[in-house]
């Protein structure tokens, strides 16, 4: 028997984070539909919705109310079972708002456990004692520690999570998911018997992460990043909850002008940035101080723009070495120069898709909420990957032609700006 309520209900904290999870799902052979804030209206006909919000470094009160209204919506909706997706890199600030959404929203389930687990293997995510692992760094070496708005500067995430929490956190170790479902049901009764609410789950590989969404069925709420979506359907397809469905991942046709918007200064988008650069492509520098002093760089940026998309398609970015960012958040401060570089992008973005751009990389989490927010979406079809983590997406809520692709500053293949706008067909 399968419902048309969705069985599950995702909350995810940023843009980015909830095109990658739905695509997880929608590659999974699950039916889902993304949606932007929290809906007004009826749920759509899936298997999934995935509200995304754009909550992760908003402060944690405000955090908890919009991840509460989503979750009553997902509620009403009849979602079974409620995923919160963050990044696979935990990317938080000291007051949260992983701890915090998570605890409020055991507490709105009337449930006294669940689990944390931001693995993502198949992008080098991956968790061994409760220590975070970016490939072979542990996170704290990796690029994150220089995140503009979250630098993840402790790997150790029974300790993070801890910091954030008013409850019990622990740690549920690779060795029992070794040992199977069976194992890690029992493991899990202990932890809870010891007083623990929120375990840090560690995962290896997919295969622990099957393991882990199995031993994890019957659990109000999940926490985690989007590898642990790799192992819901099937284990929703066995209890008979949804159909087996084939990957339907095509999207409308564009042929309108292309252009590449990246607001993220993480190592992999500084990489990509470079690479187009030198591959001899248009790119304009977006400069932080020059916004602060109230120059025009979105309109000459739209107008520069303009100039080149005849040709082929265009770079703007306000992507920085470390370094340079450091300089620019002294003079500013990290809120209000990240502030004004998404509101400029927003800007070019809303300026390029009126003057005909139907086709738009993103690379940023706060970017892609602050450009999708601009643009006025509230709905996204998910299409083909185009690296792990990063689908081509279609905007569904009106006529209006336009394919957006939402790239976590983190993932990636170093030419991925150019990769993605040449799948397109
Ligand atoms: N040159 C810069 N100086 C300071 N802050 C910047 C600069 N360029 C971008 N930012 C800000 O850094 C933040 C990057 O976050 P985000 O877009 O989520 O990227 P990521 O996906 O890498 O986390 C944004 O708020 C963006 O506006
Ligand atoms: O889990 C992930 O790493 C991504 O889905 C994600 O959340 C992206 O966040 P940003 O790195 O801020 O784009």
């Amino acid at each position: 028997m399968t419902s048309k309520k969705p069985i599950l209900g995702v909350i995810a904290d940023d843009f980015t984070g909830a095109t990658d999870v739905a695509g997880m799902l929608v590659h999974s052979g699950m039916r889902t539909v993304q949606v932007i804030g929290v809906p007004s209206g009826p749920a759509p006909a899936a298997d999934a919705v995935v509200i995304a919000l754009k909550s992760r470094t908003n402060p944690a009160s405000e955090a908890v109310e919009e991840s509460l209204a989503a979750l009553r919506w997902l509620q009403e909706a009849g979602a079974r079972q409620i995923y919160f997706k963050y990044c696979s890199t935990f990317d938080s600030t000291p007051a949260g708002n992983i701890g915090p959404v998570a605890e409020a929203l055991m507490d709105a389930l009337d449930t006294t456990f669940t689990v944390a687990c931001p693995a993502f293997p198949e992008n080098g995510r991956t968790i061994c004692r409760g220590h975070l692992f970016v490939g072979d760094e542990l996170l704290s070496d990796s690029g994150m520690r220089n995140h503009p708005l979250t630098p993840m500067t402790d790997s150790n995430l029974v300790r993070v999570l801890q910091s954030q929490c008013r409850g019990r956190v622990g740690l549920l170790r690779y060795d029992v998911l070794s040992k199977g479902v069976e194992a890690t049901r029992e493991r899990m009764k202990e932890l809870q018997a010891d007083g623990v609410r929120l375990a840090v789950a560690d995962a290896l590989d997919n295969e622990h992460l099957r393991t882990l969404a199995a031993a994890c069925a019957e659990l109000p709420l999940l926490t985690a990043g989007s590898g642990l979506a790799l192992g819901l359907p099937q284990v929703y397809r066995e209890r008979g909850w949804i159909a087996m469905h084939g990957e339907d991942t095509n999207l409308p046709k564009s042929s309108g002008y292309a252009a590449v918007l990246s607001g993220s200064c993480s190592t992999a988008s500084n990489q990509q940035v470079k690479h187009w650069i030198q591959s001899g492509r248009p790119a304009l520098p977006i400069d932080a101080l020059a916004l602060a002093e109230g120059r025009d760089e979105a309109g000459h940026a739209i107008a520069w723009a303009m100039s080149q998309l005849e040709k082929g398609s265009v770079l703007v970015y306000a992507t920085a070495e470390p370094e340079r960012v450091r300089t620019v958040q002294a003079t500013l401060g990290a809120a209000r120069a990240g502030e004004l570089v998404e509101r400029c992008l927003a800007q070019v973005a809303r300026g390029l898709v009126d003057r005909g751009v139907e086709r738009l990389v993103v690379a940023g989490g706060e970017t892609s909420g602050a450009v999708v927010k601009a643009l006025e979406v509230s709905r996204l079809r998910i299409g083909p990957l185009i690296d792990p983590g990063v689908p081509w997406t279609a905007v569904q809520d009106d006529s209006r032609s336009l394919l957006l692709a939402l790239k976590s500053g983190n993932f990636g293949s170093t030419d991925f700006f150019t990769k993605a706008l040449a799948q397109l067909p």
